[in-house]
């Protein structure tokens, strides 16, 4: 990995969410390491070799119809033609023999084309009367066949290094009829959150803490991208127990991430602990949730210091750190943003100078999709992000929003 050198901020020159993006994609590369997985074990993981078609898919001609299996060349140019049915085609039953002139073969869908035969007429156009089969005219030579290897040619790449897999991935691999494949490592990810007022859930807070539900929304952001967790629990602003927590992490993990403590206020012991052990940069970004934010390595290890109130989190994981993380794993190339634009409900106040990202809500009437914000804003408010479905994606220059007004949408769920 190439060193991570981020542009100095001071409070007058905030870092935009782009110049973010940029610096911290600049700074990461993929991991070394791949091993040798089932197919099902594919699943979210990402391809660390081409995979090259060991064959054809579909294997041979096949017929895309149920129908008959006729030669062009036999088929009268106006009227019927009658020909006589010789043998049936089953799929994975096929007609040994060949198909002469004058003669038809009854051929169901996924059947191999029988030799001769070089165009499917579909039964529902044909007339049948004992053994004879009537065609009509203006049927063109070579309709309906599926060509072998139109979906993968024997020796092409069907799917390229990079790739993560999904449930289509998975289905085109076992197509080829590939049992095993060479996946990237999963990426090793420690945790831990900061701060003496945050509690593990499980027993009562005592006056002034707060449960930790930090390393829960990342638990699950990251569990959902496949990484391998080192989840170290709650570090209190305690130096020696920062210390040995980012040690561990750092010689454990590729990716450190942390939440709290990287603002302005009192947790100086973790910022001074990240600047001690490591070259890292406190970042205040021109976005709204997410302002405060670290950013360097710890180590070998990349360290993504995140600001600590809920929303935040997730905002600045999923504007910032997810496609790291992609990056690391080895997805090539990193998935659209999947913005588009829908028309606002609400007013939106908004100072310009910083990016915003609302939690909302789409809905759909009239063939028209509008979004709305999914109720209260504040960035420790997780409720409301867990009503969204979406980020209203306010640009700087932005300077607010009018009912009806085209805004920016970023959906939560992608369909596959
Ligand atoms: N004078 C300034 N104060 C603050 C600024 C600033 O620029 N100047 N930025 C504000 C913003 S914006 C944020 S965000 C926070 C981030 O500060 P820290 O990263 O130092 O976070 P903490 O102070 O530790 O915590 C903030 C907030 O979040 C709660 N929290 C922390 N960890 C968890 C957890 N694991 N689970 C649930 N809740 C958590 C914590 O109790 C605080 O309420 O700073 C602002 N202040
Ligand atoms: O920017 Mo802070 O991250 O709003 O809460």
């Amino acid at each position: 990995m190439t060193q991570p050198s981020p542009p100095e901020t001071t409070p007058r020159n905030f870092l935009s969410a782009d110049e973010a993006r940029a610096t911290i994609l600049d700074a990461v590369s993929t991991i070394v390491g791949w091993e040798r997985v089932a197919v099902r074990s594919a699943l979210g993981r990402v391809l660390a070799l081409d995979v090259i078609a060991p064959c054809n898919v579909p294997a041979h001609d096949n017929s895309a119809m149920d129908g008959y299996a006729v030669r062009a060349i036999d088929l009268a140019a106006s009227g019927d033609t009658a020909l006589t049915v010789v043998g049936t085609a089953y799929a994975g039953r096929p007609f040994s023999g060949i198909v002469g002139a004058g003669q038809a073969i009854r051929i169901m869908t996924g059947a191999a084309i029988p030799e001769g035969a070089d165009t499917i007429v579909v039964q529902e156009v044909t007339r049948r009367e004992d053994n004879q089969v009537f065609i009509p005219a203006g049927q063109r030579r070579g309709q309906n066949l599926r060509r072998a290897g139109e979906d993968l040619a024997l020796g092409s790449a069907a799917l390229s290094a990079g790739r993560r897999c999904g449930p289509a991935e998975l289905g085109l691999i076992a197509s080829l009829g590939i049992a095993e494949i060479t996946v990237c490592r999963r990426l090793r990810v420690a945790f831990f959150s900061t701060g003496d007022e945050i509690a593990s859930i499980g027993r009562p807070l005592a006056p002034g803490e707060v449960y930790d539900s930090n390393r829960y929304t990342l638990f699950g952001a990251l569990s959902r991208l496949g990484c391998d967790l080192i989840d170290m629990g709650v570090i209190a602003d305690n130096p020696a127990a920062l210390e040995a927590a980012f040690s561990e992490a750092s010689q454990a993990a590729d990716v450190i991430i942390t939440s709290g403590g990287v603002s302005v206020g009192e947790a100086d012991f973790i910022r001074d602990m990240m600047m001690r052990m490591g070259e890292v940069s406190f970042w205040k970004l021109a976005i709204k949730p997410g302002r405060p934010m670290a950013f360097g390595r710890i180590g070998n290890a990349m360290l993504f210091g995140l600001p600590g109130n809920p929303v935040a989190v997730l905002v600045t994981f999923y504007q910032f750190v997810q496609d790291a993380l992609l990056k690391l794993m080895g997805v090539n190339p990193l998935p659209p943003a999947g913005l588009f634009e829908a028309s606002c409900s609400d007013t939106i106040r908004k100072q310009p100078g910083r990016c915003e990202y609302i939690r909302g809500r789409l809905s759909r009437a009239n063939g028209q999709i509008s979004v709305a914000q999914a109720g209260a804003q504040g960035s420790g408010i997780l409720r409301s992000m867990s009503e969204a479905d979406c980020f209203i994606v306010l640009p700087e220059d932005c300077a607010g929003v009018q009912p009806g007004d085209r805004v920016l949408v970023q959906p939560f769920d992608g369909l596959v």
